[in-house]
């Protein structure tokens, strides 16, 4: 992806800073690039989010890379500089194909200790430009480390994928995931599935907008109606606005296999801002859709969404309704400021309170307290998770992972599918949902949950878990089950 001028100038030396942050604090990415505030242009911030994302997917392979040519580690701001370079060494030879370089075609080679320099055209321009923006981010012996360097990046990054049948450890820093994660999807998933997931979640992540209907505008007064005080509920009342004319789908938007998701082409920001303003899509991945297809919110039902931030599946659930009663529950914190903002876009049939608190610490008595029901025909909970299903859009995610999380997840999982369980109405139902693949977060916490029900008091109806490998979206995981009226 050639950049534009513009931001090549501007871009890559933001993305170089933030990635000295992250390699210094580990900051999420999400808030690193919050960080930049309105310090650049859409292109420029597109083009500098593209860098940071691009060099922490291929973290493993670069950094393992530059430890082969360096005999001390660089200091933050010139490994940075040496990540984007690599990053973009990468993509330059993936977009010509897997082509190879000017060094392999000529049958030299790219040993580890003996690295070839290779210059072609695109390679002498990542070099050049690094060069000089070390001179401006370090110091200009740095930048003539930065220069033998590259060159020499260029060769160990132009090595081909290990066999199918790599070992874990090679695979992992071919792939740049941590090695223990790879053992254990070779374990669940076998040879072939771990190598198509590890293909899978370092390639870019396509945008994907949800169009919303017309009919799902909320009613004028919505917006402000729905900005809730500290920790009260906000009860929104339903408007008997008249739909309006639909609007049609903008023809650059690309169709996809499931219905009402977009693939949103690069460079159209700033005709998607409005769209966003105006809550005419909703950007998020297909998979979102399938918690809230086996839910089934029907017009005119009362549903709980127990963990509902930042609440794209509780806007999906009112569309869905178009009319009824949601009630969206969260942690007080960070999240429900985005949350409020969602639900003050929801349709106007759709009677919507926010309640903040913890779904383990007597949810019945804080939605009585709030004079909302506390039993419910139907329940999402979309937990918190080890996110293993979206790592093609969450790239860090993999490096914040630790071994212990796939213990501890499921604790928690386990403790807030118990909660909301008892706040389903006899014959009722729950889908529990996580954004995992792994089998400890899905299957078994579902398995332990009615293992230690009362006997015929809960059925899983019906479950879907997608694999994005096979999916072709993010991964994830649904269970529907069903409370029984009478349990034994
Ligand atoms: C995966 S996110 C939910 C995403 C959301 N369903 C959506 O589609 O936008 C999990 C949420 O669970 C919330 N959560 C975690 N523990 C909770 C608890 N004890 N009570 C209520 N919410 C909790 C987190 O704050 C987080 O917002």
């Amino acid at each position: 992806m050639s950049a534009p001028v513009e931001a090549r100038t501007t871009a890559w030396p933001a993305a170089a800073r933030l990635l000295a942050r992250w390699l210094d604090r580990r900051e999420r990415v999400d808030e690193l690039l919050e960080s930049l505030g309105g310090s650049l242009t859409g292109t420029e911030r597109a083009r500098c989010q593209h860098l940071v994302f691009g060099a922490i997917r291929h973290f493993g392979r670069i950094d393992a890379a530059i430890g082969r040519l360096v005999s001390h580690s660089p200091r933050f701001a010139t490994r940075a500089v040496l990540l984007v370079a690599g990053f973009e060494l990468i993509e330059a030879r993936a977009e010509r194909g897997g082509a190879p370089t000017r060094a392999s075609e000529a049958g030299t080679t790219n040993a580890p200790d003996q690295p070839t320099p290779v210059v072609d055209g695109r390679v002498a321009k990542i070099v050049h430009h690094a060069v000089e923006q070390t001179k401006q981010l370090a110091s200009p012996a740095e930048a003539r480390m930065v220069n033998a360097v590259v060159r020499k990046l260029a060769g160990v990054l132009a090595e081909p994928p290990p066999p199918k049948l790599a070992p874990a450890d090679v695979l992992a820093e071919y792939f740049s995931h941590p090695v223990w994660l790879v053992r254990s999807w070779l374990a669940q998933f076998g040879a072939a599935a771990t190598r198509a997931l590890l293909e899978w979640n370092q390639q870019p992540a396509p945008v994907y907008a949800r169009w919303r209907s017309s009919f799902a505008e909320p009613a004028e007064d919505k917006l402000s109606v729905a900005a809730p005080t500290e920790g009260n509920p906000v009860p929104v009342e339903a408007a008997k606005a008249a739909p309006k004319a639909e609007e049609p789908v903008p023809a650059w938007f690309k169709p996809t296999a499931w219905a009402g998701f977009f693939e949103i082409p690069p460079g159209h920001w700033t005709e998607i801002e409005p769209l966003l303003q105006r809550g005419r899509i909703y950007l998020q991945d297909p998979a979102t859709r399938i918690p809230v297809e086996l839910l089934a919110p029907a017009a005119g039902e009362l549903v709980l969404d127990g963990c509902a931030a930042p609440g794209g599946k509780s806007l999906l659930i009112a569309d869905s309704m178009r009319q009824g009663r949601l009630v969206a529950m969260d942690l007080p914190g960070a999240r429900i400021g985005r949350l409020k903002e969602n639900l003050a876009r929801v349709p106007a049939g759709v009677e919507v309170a926010l309640v903040q608190g913890d779904l383990r610490q007597d949810p019945a008595g804080l939605l009585r307290e709030h004079k909302l029901p506390a039993q419910f025909p139907a329940v999402l909970l979309d937990v918190p998770c080890s996110n293993t299903g979206v790592m093609r859009h969450r790239v860090d995610v993999k490096w914040r992972l630790q071994e212990g999380d796939f213990r501890k997840h499921p604790l928690q999982q386990l403790a807030l599918l118990r909660a909301a369980a008892r706040l389903v109405a006899p014959g009722g139902r729950l889908v529990y949902s996580t954004c995992s693949i792994d089998t400890e977060e899905n299957e078994h916490v579902v398995q332990e949950f009615l293992a230690g029900a009362r006997p015929g008091e809960w059925k899983l109806e019906n479950h879907q878990i997608s694999r994005p490998w096979e999916a072709g979206h993010d991964g994830g995981a649904a269970f529907l089950l069903r409370k029984n009226t009478a349990p034994s």
